[in-house]
């Protein structure tokens, strides 16, 4: 390993499963960059909202979105512009919109640079549906961290329960499985397990273990590399 190479954490899974979480805080153990992907497609969601709808079904120009995001990631702020737009691109219906955009091939294409570019000293972690697949293939651990829809759905009850926000689990768990379909049926950089990925599921993991698990993971990665 020469001194210029840049270890990267590729977490992929799906909705809900706890893999932004997991990868800010193995990201802070390690004193790495951190990446959430899914942000991202969320912004171009979010622009193509605020539009009124009228970019909904529009590759080329939802491309060109993804192209010229004028995109700022500062500690826990997303600025878009002048707008602090972190929380808004957390709605469900953010998100499902973000699932829908990111079946096009020129969308995915406009924002591989930006991801790569994420990649720094002294490494990175990131989270998503294909960093280890397509955007970080030569990640040194490839994590597909998932757990079942019922849990997950739970978890994103509870988690906007405690922002304040009315939720139904039934609701919440439809979304998911409609959202699981979307993004690991899609003919683009499908979400997978790959073979050279590890599965991680959560299901009966509390937040510490997942961490730890991936921690332990990479110190294990680290070690077959030096031997
Ligand atoms: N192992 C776990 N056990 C219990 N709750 C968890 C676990 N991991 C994450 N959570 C909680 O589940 C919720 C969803 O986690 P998170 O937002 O990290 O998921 P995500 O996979 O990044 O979601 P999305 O794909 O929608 O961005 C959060 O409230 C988080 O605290
Ligand atoms: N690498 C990625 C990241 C995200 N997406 C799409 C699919 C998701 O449903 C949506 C929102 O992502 P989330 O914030 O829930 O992680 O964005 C993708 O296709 N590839």
């Amino acid at each position: 390993m020469n001194g210029n190479y840049i270890p990267v954490i590729a977490i992929d899974g799906p909705s809900a499963s706890g893999k932004g979480t997991v990868a800010q805080r193995v990201a802070a153990k390690l004193g790495f960059h951190y990446l959430d992907s899914g942000a991202l497609y969320r912004l171009v969601a979010l622009v193509a909202m605020r539009s009124g709808g009228d970019l909904g079904g529009d590759e080329k120009r939802l491309s060109e979105v993804a192209r010229e995001l004028d995109v700022v990631f500062k500690g826990t702020e997303i600025r878009l512009g002048n707008e602090d737009v972190a929380d808004a691109i957390r709605s469900e219906a953010c998100g499902n919109a973000a699932s829908k955009i990111a079946a096009y091939p020129a969308v995915r294409a406009a924002l591989l640079a930006r991801q790569r570019a994420f990649r720094q000293l002294p490494g990175l972690v990131t989270d998503g549906r294909d960093m280890g697949s397509v955007v970080f293939p030569e990640a040194a651990l490839k994590i597909f961290l998932t757990a079942t829809a019922e849990a997950r759905a739970e978890r994103r009850y509870k988690q906007l329960m405690a922002k304040g926000i009315d939720a139904n689990i039934a609701t919440l768990l439809q979304d998911i499985q409609e959202r699981d379909a979307r993004d690991s049926n899609r003919s683009v950089a499908p979400l997978q397990l790959g073979a050279d990925t590890n599965l991680l599921d959560t299901t009966s993991l509390n937040i510490a273990q997942a961490v730890d698990s991936v921690l332990q993971q990479y110190a294990e990665t680290r070690a077959k590399a030096r031997a």
